[in-house]
């Protein structure tokens, strides 16, 4: 059986007002027992969730495609981002793939940089709108995940999670169905069996889009689905809390 894990993406919210405010609040949530949690705050407030949240995973929700230290002006490698506590970190949301232009290549050398650095990297995968009506969703996705394996290695996934999640879904109230979020987290895990079955049968594989405490529990009840990748309703300490209690047993 996989563990279920509930993550929370800030994205880019949160004054040091609020984030003090929504800390203290995570902090206080009764989570189930059975669920790993994590937050992804943005860059400055990394320190201070992880000071004050204790059995709630820290991650970053980006990081260079370097490791280590360097001239890179702007940039935070995930050797800092251990440094400063976190254990794992975001690599290749859409948004940063369509604001950053982020290429499957960039997205593949964070993922392994990630790695190196002993964070586990949350790859993140998913389809627009129109690709979905061309019915090129999973074809989409299976690049985004083999364009990774081929830099990484397929062993690379033992220690890795993987988050659908289609564009179309993203901060916009549509939440793809329980039946179709199914359909492409079969599929992926059969991308990775086709290298691996033991890794596909390990490799906990997270839905994100829209999650709410009113659909979590039906998402969560499908076979391939781990866990929720959460943009919004993380916002709100209550809301967040129980969908981990709905990902629990
Ligand atoms: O992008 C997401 C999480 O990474 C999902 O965001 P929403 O839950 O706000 O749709």
């Amino acid at each position: 059986m996989r563990r279920p894990l509930v993550a929370g993406n800030w994205k880019m919210n949160g004054s040091m007002q609020e984030v003090s405010v929504l800390l203290n609040a995570l902090a206080a949530l009764e989570l189930p027992g059975d669920v790993d949690v994590a937050v992804f705050p943005g860059m400055l407030y990394l320190a201070q969730a992880g000071s004050t949240l204790k059995g709630i995973a820290v991650g970053a929700q980006d990081c260079a495609v370097s490791a280590g230290f360097g001239a890179m002006t702007g940039e935070t490698s995930a050797t800092q981002l251990k440094d400063a506590g976190c254990s794992m970190v975001l690599v290749g949301h859409s948004e940063r793939r369509e604001l950053q232009c982020e290429s499957d290549d960039t997205v593949a050398g964070k993922f392994v940089a990630a790695q190196s650095a002993g964070l586990v990297p949350v790859l993140c995968v998913g389809e627009t709108l129109q690709q979905r009506e061309q019915g090129r969703a999973i074809e989409t996705v299976t690049e985004q995940v083999e364009a990774v394996i081929r830099v990484a290695g397929i062993d690379a996934f033992a220690d890795a999670v993987l988050a659908y999640e289609p564009v179309w879904a993203i901060g916009t109230g549509l939440t793809a169905t329980p039946e179709q979020a199914q359909q492409v987290h079969e599929a992926l895990r059969g991308v990775i069996a086709c290298h691996s079955a033991g890794i596909a049968q390990g490799l906990r594989i997270l839905y994100g889009g829209s999650v709410k405490a009113d659909n979590a529990t039906e998402l969560f009840a499908q076979e391939d689905i781990d866990g929720g990748l959460v943009g919004g309703a993380s916002l709100d300490a209550e809301e967040f809390g129980a969908i981990c209690r709905a990902a629990g047993n």
